[in-house]
């Protein structure tokens, strides 16, 4: 057992047990309030360059599991737990979590008070922290000194998203896929769907993109900030209006962006499997899975042709749009439910129904 500590850019220090990676790890501290999921958690490719806190005081209780994956290689920069389960009971286990952080090279610390870690991020706002290399004695001063002047690489779009198109066969509805750090959860809700996927790279143009001859197009979850990938702003405002587009999380942000609203960073973030959201059509409630820092501005959508279908109703945020006049719709939430709960699934039958309407809102063949 060896001594870690998390010090954070405000000058606080955690100090707790290393497990996992060994080696010392920079990103920003956020926190998600999921009482279980932790593996689709540190998977899920929107945290690349940061470190999760779990408010969850057990984790790992339930080991880790070959099917639960959100991506192949996880991208988080280290995980923050009060206390790590190192005997998992699941009939699914088939690792421990500190065996995966090990494995894969990802650096965890236990042992801390994480209520005090995420009272401080809900006071100021996501901070930068660094996550210390095991038994290694640190310089407070001279860590928070760098920390502040840290900027964060921009390019995590670019670290997570695919390199070059990949077909996943089905025999139904051609979808584009566009691969911003995609959860793989998206992915088997369309194939589970009979949908021909193609995914594509977070670059490919409009041009590309058609040449595939799609019936619909999906935008993907993704890290970072919305406006560090103006290329993907481009590609969508030559494709709105001729394909029918869903996008979840990153995609409803970029779709809100190319349709000329805007987007802004909130204080803390959405993540966690227990956000209720209003569908404002119907009035029905959905307990959602969220992982978020930006948000869609609902005065920046004055003028434009997008109308707020959805708000959380923990802070009145902008959770659903869609377009006036074309067949294209968003959430800002994870309606794959990974981790559950699976409440808003149906959004995805209703992006078929949608595939089966041409872009004038008249019926397709099937
Ligand atoms: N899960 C996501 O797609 C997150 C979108 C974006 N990176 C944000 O933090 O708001």
């Amino acid at each position: 057992m060896m001594n870690r500590s998390l010090i954070l850019e405000t000058g606080d220090v955690f100090n707790g047990t290393a497990f996992g990676s060994t080696k010392a790890s920079e990103g920003e501290v956020v926190f998600t309030t999921g009482m279980t999921g932790y593996q689709e958690t540190l998977s899920d490719p929107s945290y690349c360059g940061q470190i999760v806190t779990m408010t969850y005081p057990l984790i790992g209780n339930y080991g880790i599991n070959r099917d639960d994956f959100e991506s192949i290689e996880p991208a988080i920069k280290g995980m923050v737990v009060r206390e790590l389960a190192n005997t998992p009971s699941n009939f699914r286990c088939d690792a421990t979590l500190n065996e995966l952080f090990v494995l894969k090279d990802i650096p965890g610390i236990e042992g801390i008070d994480t209520r005090k870690l995420t009272r401080i991020i809900r006071e100021l706002g996501s901070v930068k922290g660094l996550l210390s290399a095991a038994g290694e004695e640190v310089n407070v001063e001279e860590v928070v000194a760098k920390l502040k002047n840290t900027t964060f690489r921009t390019d995590q779009v670019d670290q997570v998203s695919t390199k070059s198109p990949y077909p996943s066969p089905g025999r139904g509805k051609r979808v584009v896929l566009v691969d911003f750090g995609m959860k793989h959860g998206i992915l088997r809700e369309l194939n589970k769907r009979d949908c021909d996927v193609i995914v594509v790279p977070y670059n490919t143009t409009a041009e590309q993109i058609m040449a595939i001859y799609p019936d619909g197009i999906m935008l993907s979850n993704g890290p970072g900030n919305p406006k560090d990938v103006p290329e993907a702003i481009t590609m969508l405002q030559n494709l709105i209006g001729k394909i029918p587009i869903f996008g979840i999380c990153l995609g409803h942000q970029l779709f809100a962006l190319a349709s000329g609203g805007d987007t802004f960073k909130l204080k803390f973030g959405h993540r966690g499997s227990n956000h209720p959201v209003k569908d404002l059509e119907t009035g029905r409630t959905d307990i959602t899975s969220q992982n978020h820092g930006y948000s869609v501005d609902p005065e920046s959508l004055k003028g434009t042709r997008l109308k707020v279908t959805h708000i959380a109703l923990n802070d009145g945020t902008v959770e659903g749009l869609k377009h006036l006049d074309v067949p294209a719709f968003t959430v800002q939430y994870h309606p794959e439910a990974s981790p559950g709960p699976e409440d808003s699934n149906h959004l995805f039958d209703r992006f078929i129904e949608l595939m089966h309407t041409n872009v004038k809102g008249e019926k397709q063949h099937a």
